[in-house]
């Protein structure tokens, strides 16, 4: 019999011991101390009763109690009569609870006694079906067509005594087979009660051993148990759904039970703070035997199968978010050869290998999100659109005519101005025609500015793809098409220097149709515009060609808003310090705003148009240049206009520390293949360099080339790199590490730094094209690598006689052929085209004197050391070894 002590149902219910034994006194329970027990029904019964004041219907308090032992027909029907059908369904049920408590059996109890005597408790069942409320659907649907043809076979047997409760939506019925020594065609608990046959429960070890089990003072789960079983044994309770909808019933009567109780609280002053009324319902437990209740079924096994993370997440964040530690999230990567602290950030590689190491899904979002201001621009609508004018890149293969192209379109000669002929910086341009204005951007041709064409792409609305008619489809022009194709832009083709001779349009054609670059004439989607940038042919044709593309992609933009503005190229310009050659993208920029730059900020202090004038204010896709930065800012960045200077600040410097924490972390992480990699550049010879150029761009372009720029023995070792004129602290850095060079591009190096260079003996060498430093780089690379061995042939004798001379040996008598044969210099005898043997000459004689060489043409005696078997005919070669410098 489970049971249950008046201090844990006291501790339970958050009251205290003696308000719960007068509650239970009051009651008729017969409780004297805390520690005094009463069944489990009894303690749901008074709990509800000393929280709220309410009891179960038709629960009669003390003496009243006893009587009830056995509910007569009458008695229930008229129960029936006085309330609504699901009340007294509980009536019978509670009563039928009390009765059972007299007992003193559980619903375990009579389990074991059901199945013992193969009888099913009626009264017990009807309780757990009113006690079950909830889970009526359920069992319902279960049982309802069994129920059918239950009661069919009921009425067949028509037996007297057992009554079909269907008033009360609860119907009792009987299997076909009768087991004739069971009391259970008793319908009510009154009759099931008396049943003579049914046996007291046994107190047997069994249910001693019990204390500590967790139990459910409502006995949900054994109720629910006991369902089926009974289901499958003779009898079971079934709740008649076919008269009325019982659920909705029970329901509207359960939410009347609430309001009264509630009303009764209110009226006693209120329900007791974070005390909740105790319900069944409720689906508590107490641990018997123990000092506090144990949720253990509810206790989260749960296993993470899918979460979110940030897009750089470190090792020991994402451990926390997948429920693992830090150790085993370091194992898996160790174990794959990924050495990582946990303070370090997990690439996406190493993500995904995680994810499915751990069998999680993961979800990466960018955590510079919240510091998007970029996407909080956009979040804002565009409620004065605009048209603007279409943003326009040239590109193509070196020498194919951009320069010459946009100088011929806005009639000024850029071209004749750019050192070494090559454009070498982004330059951007606007230009009208008939009243409507054109932005050009200049993107340079040479390989290393790969990444200057791809940001060309992005910061632009229609691409130019020049291609010399003379030269055709090169490398740079297949790369230029692949980025406009990347970036998704549209695409014009003008066939440039089509006035030279050796010009051929169609071949053009031909080789961008092998590309998938069709002509429109050829029946392909793009424009293909023939033009001379010398003699002006097909220009206006371009430029009507470019305003017909903007107008179908109606490009619009909203003036009236704070601006938005892609960097397309950055320095840091004397007097000016920081300057970003930007187009607006939209809104208007104006002299004064507080700007946002990826990680810099700063308040706009000039704005300088391609002219070189001065503006107060620009709109969208206008190219300046702007000054007032902090620092110099990287080109592809999006710059906008912020509220204030502080709030630019403040997020462009948490943006800076987020990617100085991300560079550390990276730096503090090494693959064992890297260790490996890093082991064996111990044996490579790099060449140390400083870099220092005018513009972001020419740098990148020229870090880029000159990593390249090894091989398995010599490689450049960038120490360091910056934008802007060479200082006093380059010399230094340099002249730290041994052999470094400091190359200048487009930066002369001032008096004091010269002096300082001269004094430390640093070599700073400057250049204004880009090849020139390349070339340089690549002797200075080729002076660290081992020089290769050749050897040079000196001479070539021919043997015509040959003496031989007591001990000295044999003498050959020979006539030099083709150079000088120098005595002691290596040599070797060939005889029928064969090396026989190769030595050096230890004697040369010249009519008996001893001779320091013979020149080409004459005759001469030669010996060759430890080699006596010379023949006529044979041929002596001297040669020496030449050491060679080897060229990268
Ligand atoms: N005959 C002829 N020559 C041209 C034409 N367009 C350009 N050129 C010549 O081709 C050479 C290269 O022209 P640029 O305009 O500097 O070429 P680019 O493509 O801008 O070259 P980079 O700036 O190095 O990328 C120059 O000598 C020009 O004079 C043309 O239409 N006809």
């Amino acid at each position: 019999m489970d049971k249950v002590k008046i201090q844990e149902v006291a501790e339970e219910a958050g009251l205290s011991n003696g308000e719960l034994i007068e509650k239970a006194k009051e009651l008729g329970f017969d409780v004297k101390a805390p520690n005094s027990t009463i069944s489990m029904e009894n303690a749901g019964i008074l709990v509800d009763y000393a929280i709220s004041g309410s009891l179960p219907k038709g629960f009669r308090k003390s003496e009243e109690k006893k009587k009830i032992t056995v509910v007569k027909k009458k008695e229930t029907e008229k129960t029936e009569e006085e309330v609504p059908k699901t009340e007294s369904i509980e009536t019978v049920a509670e009563e039928s609870s009390l009765q059972k408590e007299e007992k003193t059996e559980s619903p375990e109890e009579r389990v074991a006694e059901s199945k013992e005597e193969k009888e099913v408790p009626v009264e017990k069942t009807v309780l757990k079906e009113v006690k079950k409320r909830k889970g009526i659907s359920v069992i319902s649907k279960k049982t309802e067509p069994e129920a059918e043809t239950l009661k069919a076979e009921q009425k067949e047997s028509e037996r007297p005594k057992r009554k079909t409760l269907s008033r009360s939506g609860i119907k009792i019925v009987r299997k076909a087979k009768p087991a004739p020594v069971r009391a259970a065609t008793k319908i009510s608990m009154g009759e099931a009660a008396s049943v003579p046959s049914r046996k007291k429960v046994k107190k047997g070890p069994a249910q001693a051993k019990e204390t500590g089990k967790k139990i459910d003072i409502f006995n949900h789960d054994s109720m629910s148990g006991d369902i089926d079983s009974g289901f499958g044994e003779e009898e079971v309770v079934l709740l008649d759904f076919s008269d009325k909808n019982i659920y909705e019933e029970m329901m509207r009567q359960e939410q009347k039970r609430k309001e009264e109780a509630k009303k009764r609280e209110l009226a006693a002053g209120g329900p007791a703070k974070g005390r909740q009324p105790f319900r069944p319902q409720q689906k508590r437990s107490l641990k018997r035997g123990g000092k506090r209740k144990k949720y253990s079924k509810e206790e989260s096994t749960d296993v993470i199968t899918s979460v979110e993370i940030p897009e750089n997440v470190r090792v020991y964040e994402f451990a926390e978010k997948i429920g693992k530690t830090a150790g085993d999230v370091i194992k898996v990567l160790f174990a794959l050869g990924m050495m990582v602290t946990k303070n370090d950030f997990l690439s996406k590689d190493e993500i995904e290998i995680l994810a499915e190491e751990f069998g999680v899904e993961v979800t990466t979002m960018n955590p510079l999100d919240e510091l998007d201001y970029v996407q909080v621009y956009d979040a804002k609508p565009n409620e004065n659109l605009e048209e603007r004018p279409p943003v326009i890149t040239i590109m193509g293969h070196v020498d194919h005519g951009k320069t010459s192209l946009l100088d011929r379109i806005r009639s000024a000669k850029v071209a004749d101005k750019e050192a070494g002929g090559i454009t070498q910086h982004v330059g951007a341009y606007q230009i009208e025609k008939e009243g409507k204005k054109i932005t050009f951007v200049d993107t340079p041709g040479h390989e290393a500015f790969t990444e200057m064409r791809s940001r060309g792409a992005q910061a632009t609305d229609i691409v130019i793809i020049v291609v010399a008619a003379d030269d055709g489809v090169m490398p740079q022009t297949k790369e230029a098409i692949a980025h406009t194709k990347a970036a998704g832009v549209p695409m014009i083709v003008a066939i440039n220097k089509i006035d030279k001779p050796n010009a051929n349009p169609d071949n053009v054609k031909a080789q961008l149709a092998e590309i998938d670059v069709m002509a429109a004439d050829w029946g392909g989607e793009y424009e293909f515009v023939p033009v001379s940038a010398h003699s002006g042919e097909g220009i206006d044709e371009l430029l009507e060609t470019i305003l017909l593309q903007a107008e179908v992609m109606e490009l619009e933009a909203d003036p009236t808003r704070e601006a938005k503005a892609v960097v397309v190229e950055s320095s840091l310009e004397k007097g000016f310090g920081p300057v970003a050659n930007v187009i607006i993208k939209n809104g208007t920029l104006h002299v004064g705003d507080n700007v946002i730059v990826g990680t810099t900020y700063g308040r706009i202090r000039a704005i300088k148009l391609d002219d070189g004038s001065n503006v107060k204010e620009i709109g969208p896709s206008t190219p300046a240049a702007i000054v007032g930065l902090n620092e110099v800012p990287g080109a592809g960045e999006t710059l906008v206009v912020m509220e204030n200077e502080k709030e630019a600040r403040e997020l462009a410097e948490k943006r800076a520390e987020y990617e100085r924490a991300k560079q550390l972390s990276k730096s503090t992480k090494a693959s064992l293949e890297d260790l490996s990699a890093l082991i064996a550049e111990g044996q490579l010879k790099s060449l140390p360099v400083i870099i220092k150029a005018d513009v972001q761009g020419s740098l990148e372009a020229i870090k880029g080339s000159l990593e390249k720029l090894r091989n398995e023995e010599v490689k450049v070792n960038i120490i360091h790199e910056g934008v802007g004129g060479v200082t006093e602290s380059d010399v230094t850095l340099a002249d730290a590490s041994e052999h470094a060079v400091i190359l200048g591009f487009n930066v002369r190096p001032t008096g004091s730094v010269k002096k300082k260079a001269k004094e430390l003996g640093v070599e700073i060498r400057t250049y204004s094209i880009i090849y020139d430093l390349l070339d340089d780089v690549k002797a200075l690379l080729g002076g660290l690598m081992s020089p290769v061995i050749k050897e040079e042939v000196t001479g070539q004798a021919e043997v015509r006689e040959t003496f031989v001379v007591g001990k000295v040996g044999t003498i050959a008598g020979c006539k030099v052929t083709d150079g000088v044969i120098t005595r002691n210099s290596k040599a070797r005898l060939i005889r029928d085209g064969v090396v026989v043997y190769e030595s050096s000459i230890s004697s040369l004689k010249r009519f008996n004197e001893d001779a320091k060489e013979v020149k080409n043409g004459y005759e001469c005696g030669i010996m060759l050391e430890n080699f006596n078997d010379i023949k006529e005919g044979d041929v002596i070669e001297t040669f020496k070894d030449v050491e060679e410098q080897v060229k990268l």
